[in-house]
């Protein structure tokens, strides 16, 4: 049911292509927070993006973005949008980008020219240059300027930072974190990078070969999975039991390896069992990422 809360939601819908199936995807994004969306290539991050935005159409399901269903007539609901794709549209290629700017204000009834051209200083973008013949990160740049100057009530970022060099990315933090400070705007973002997600979100979806497998707060997953060394004494063969097991690895003589996303209950598991633990090591962002794929890559073929 979509509440007050709720920025996004996102009910049974699949999408089939050829060599591919997004879905089915069940989603509710939170209004008023970062929500980062992590996974791998071709898992299904922009083929997300494209269907809240209805530029493609899903073969089952709904999904409602503030409060409106998707798939209608949705020329004010994109208003309240601001959308960075993950690669820039290429008809637009020969369009100054002040002639593209002068194009947006007339679209967006909200368009600020004082807040586009404070972004375009910040970012430090030329806005007479055709947007061809920007650079990658010249043109990333003026993409999330344009997409955030009618000041949207939710930001949908294609892996924003894609290009940026680091004083870019740096001010699009800054931009993003004030952005947010009102605290009644939404970002969905897909991100590759780490020290992104974790300086932004506050929520995680992880996505793999199209199954969204859960949204996580992000300080408590990051608080909760942990790698536990442990002398393996006599249990070996039944690390399956503990709490929030994930993979395990038999290290060298008799030290075993495990991973759990339920570090707490793992450890009292462990003192009940009269394992004893040598180590700890947090997991991080990545590491994560790569259990849930090899867990999903077991479950598909098993
Ligand atoms: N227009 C399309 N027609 C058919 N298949 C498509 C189309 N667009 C994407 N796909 C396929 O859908 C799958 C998901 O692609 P998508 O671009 O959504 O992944 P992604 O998670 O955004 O990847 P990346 O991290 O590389 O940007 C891929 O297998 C891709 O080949």
């Amino acid at each position: 049911m979509f509440t007050e809360e709720t920025a996004i939601e996102v009910k049974g819908v699949v999408q089939r292509r050829k060599h591919f199936q997004l879905g089915p995807v069940e989603l509710a994004v939170p209004k008023g927070y970062v929500t980062a969306i992590v996974g791998p290539n071709g898992s299904g991050k922009s083929s997300l993006f494209r269907l809240l935005l209805d530029l493609s159409k899903p073969d089952e399901g709904e999904m409602t973005v503030l409060g409106e269903r998707v798939g209608g007539d949705d020329r004010q609901l994109k208003a309240r949008i601001g959308y960075v794709p993950d690669q820039a549209i290429d008809v637009e290629d020969c369009m100054r980008a002040e002639e593209k700017a002068a194009f947006a204000s007339l679209w967006y009834p909200s368009w600020e020219l004082n807040r586009y051209q404070e972004l375009l200083r910040r970012f430090e973008v030329d806005p007479s240059i055709k947007l061809g013949k920007m650079s990658k990160g010249m043109r990333r740049k003026f993409d999330i300027a344009l997409a955030m100057a009618h000041n949207p009530e939710l930001l949908l970022l294609d892996e924003p930072s894609s290009g940026l060099d680091p004083i870019a990315w740096k001010t699009m933090i800054e931009v993003l974190h004030r952005y947010m400070e009102r605290g009644d705007r939404t970002v969905l973002m897909a991100s590759h990078i780490v020290d992104e997600v974790k300086r932004l979100a506050d929520y995680i979806v992880f996505i793999v070969h199209g199954r969204v497998l859960g949204m996580f707060e992000k300080d408590a997953l990051l608080e909760s999975w942990y790698a536990l060394y442990i002398e393996s004494g006599s249990t070996a063969g039944s690390w399956k039991a503990m709490p929030g097991y994930r993979e395990h690895e038999q290290l060298s003589g008799t030290q075993v390896k495990l991973v759990t996303s339920d570090v707490l209950e793992a450890e009292s598991w462990c003192a009940n069992q009269g394992l004893r633990i040598t180590g700890r090591q947090k997991l991080e962002l990545d590491d994560i990422l790569t259990v849930l794929i090899e867990q999903e890559r077991r479950r598909i073929h098993s």
